[in-house]
This record gives structure tokens, C-alpha cells and sequence, in this order.
């Protein structure tokens, strides 16, 4: 049924590494075409295993993958033309230009000639200027654009950044997730990994969290952050307030007595304000945040 396959359908996938390490230990995914999708999780959760398995940079040792309908295991060269994979590791040919990198690997995919998209992905890349020169003359940001364009080269439906703003600087991270935001409305499914949170938040529609090798949540990013019940809060009070005995878990007092801050319970909120107003402590100033995937993602980490 290739109208209703997945993107990436992952189910009871298990990496052991030899030594004795389980860096995956079931997880079960499934990516919808069209979908940006999150894979976040703290350092050592398996993120870059689960990419590396569907890149074929290594193997499960249970379960299965498929790409648009395609199963992994049974067709791998079918499967890798589905899908463009930025690794974390930029590993590039340092005697290569920069367009022959380009050219080279369009025709590893067997696109003999590639030249028009090739250009078109140096000049969306910021890269054109820099086409001639050998990669080892590039500076680390450059190096990272090469590695996106690498990925693109053959046109994949599905696209695939391990933390592909990592060590990048904000000019080239906003530029990243503007191409990314493109290639999504021109209808490819892009699955992402990135530690800079809110750049998933603003970017992803649905997340899912991994720690330990499992799957800890995987939902919408609306209803990952309603799910919250924290609120962030600041309060500056009109003149020096002395703290409460009993202050509002999660809830930090400043030094001069002035202000609070911190995240806090929506019926906490309420109750610390009627304990202002019954001492006659004035608010000068009250500010509430919706939730951040931060927040969410701590407590879901922690608790794992
Ligand atoms: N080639 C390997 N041999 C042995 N153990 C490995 C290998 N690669 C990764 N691991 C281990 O597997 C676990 C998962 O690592 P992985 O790189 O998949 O995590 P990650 O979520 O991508 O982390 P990060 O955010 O740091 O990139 C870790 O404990 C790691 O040390």
C-alpha cells in the first residue's frame, strides 16, 4: 500500500554494540510523509544510532525499518536513494572542490547529469562562491552546508539532520532551518535531531523523546506542551518582600527580596498572589510564559 506508507516506520528496533552496550532497546517510530518530526534526547540516548541504522552506516540487531514501503533489510539500495542523511560527523574527501563533492556523489546515485540541481543547491547553500575550492580550505560552517547539500543531492523524499546545527553559528543556524522549512513546503518529510530546544519547538510538528535506547513520549508538539502544567513566572514586588516560609516549589526568591522567578504549578499561581494581597505586598510587575519544550523535556528526562 505505497499511498499510505510511512515516511520511516521503525518498530522493535534493538542495537546492541559489542562490549554490551544497548543503545537501542525497542523502539518503534512511524514518520508520515510530509511530517518535520523531532528525535530529541540527552547525550548517549541513541539518537545518532537509530539515523546511523537508517543511513546503513550500521546494522540492528532486532527489528525492522522501512522507508516509503520499503523495507530496509530486504532492499538497501532502494531504500538509501528514499532517503538524505546529514551524519553528525562531517566526513568529506579533503581533495575534493567543493562542486566535485557534489558532482561525485550524484553520480555514486547514478544522476549522470546533475549539474542544474547541483548549482541550484550550492547557491541555496551559500556555497556557489565557494564552489572551486578543495574542502579542506573550508571553514567548519562551510563544511557543514556541504555535508546538508551532499545529502540533497539525489532529491530523497526524506531527509534526515543529525544535529545539523551543531558548533554553527546563529547567522548559519536561522539560514539551516529556513532551507529545511522550504524543502518541508516543497513536500519532503524532514526528521531532525538538534539539542537547541526551541529550535525543534519552532520547527517540528511532532516530537519524540528517547532516552536509555526507548521511546519516553512521542506526541504532537502542541500536545506535549499543554500536557505541561508548569507555567513560567516572574514577579517583581513593589519594594523588598521577605521570603515566605513556605514558597512555592520551583519557585526562586532573588537575594534583594524583590522579585521571583521560576516555573510554577497553575494553582500555586493563585494562591501565592491571595498570600501578596493578604500581607499587602504590591506587584509591580507579573509575567507568565506558555511552556517550553525545555521544560517538558527535563521532566521527561528526568523521570526516565
Ligand atoms: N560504535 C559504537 N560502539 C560502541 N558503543 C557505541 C558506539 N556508538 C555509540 N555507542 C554507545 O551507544 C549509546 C548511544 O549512543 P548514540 O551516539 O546513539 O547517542 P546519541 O543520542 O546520538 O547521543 P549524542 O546526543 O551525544 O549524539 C551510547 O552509550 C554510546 O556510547
Amino acid at each position: 500500500m505505497a499511498g499510505t506508507a510511512a515516511a520511516l516506520l521503525v518498530e522493535g528496533l534493538v542495537k546492541r554494540y559489542k562490549g554490551g552496550i544497548t543503545a537501542l532497546d525497542g523502539v518503534d517510530l512511524r514518520v508520515e510523509p510530509g511530517e518535520v518530526f523531532a528525535i530529541l534526547g540527552p547525550n548517549g540516548a541513541g539518537k545518532s544510532t537509530l539515523i546511523n541504522i537508517v543511513a546503513q552506516i550500521t546494522t540492528a540487531t532486532a527489528g525492522a525499518v522501512a522507508v516509503f514501503g520499503t523495507a530496509l533489510q530486504q532492499d538497501p539500495l532502494a531504500t538509501k536513494r528514499l532517503v538524505g542523511i546529514t551524519p553528525q560527523e562531517i566526513a568529506l574527501d579533503p581533495f575534493f572542490t567543493v562542486r566535485e563533492v557534489l558532482v561525485n556523489h550524484a553520480g555514486y546515485y547514478g544522476f549522470r547529469d546533475a549539474s542544474a540541481h547541483v548549482e541550484r543547491l550550492l547557491e541555496r547553500l551559500g556555497l556557489a562562491e565557494h564552489a572551486h575550492k578543495r574542502t579542506r580550505q573550508l571553514s567548519g560552517g562551510m563544511k557543514r552546508r556541504l555535508t546538508v547539500a551532499k545529502s540533497l543531492v539525489h532529491q530523497p523524499p526524506l531527509i534526515i539532520l543529525d544535529e545539523p546545527t551543531a558548533g554553527v553559528d546563529v547567522a548559519l543556524r536561522r539560514d539551516l532551518w529556513a532551507f529545511v522549512s522550504e524543502l518541508h513546503q516543497e513536500g519532503v518529510t524532514v526528521i531532525l535531531t538538534t539539542h537547541y530546544l526551541e529550535e525543534a519547538q519552532a520547527l517540528a510538528g511532532r516530537v519524540a523523546i528517547i532516552n536509555h535506547g526507548r521511546v519516553v513520549r512521542c506526541a504532537p508538539m502542541s500536545q506535549l506542551l499543554n500536557s505541561f502544567g508548569g507555567r513560567r513566572a516572574a514577579i517583581q514586588w513593589q519594594g523588598g518582600v521577605a521570603k515566605p516560609a513556605q514558597l512555592p516549589v520551583g519557585m526562586q526568591w532573588d537575594v534583594a527580596g524583590e522579585a521571583l522567578s521560576g516555573t510554577v504549578d497553575e494553582q500555586a499561581l493563585p494562591q501565592l498572589l491571595a498570600w501578596a494581597a493578604e500581607h499587602g505586598h504590591g506587584v509591580r510587575d507579573l509575567r507568565l510564559e506558555p511552556p517550553r519544550l525545555e521544560d517538558v523535556y527535563l521532566q521527561l528526562t528526568a523521570e526516565g
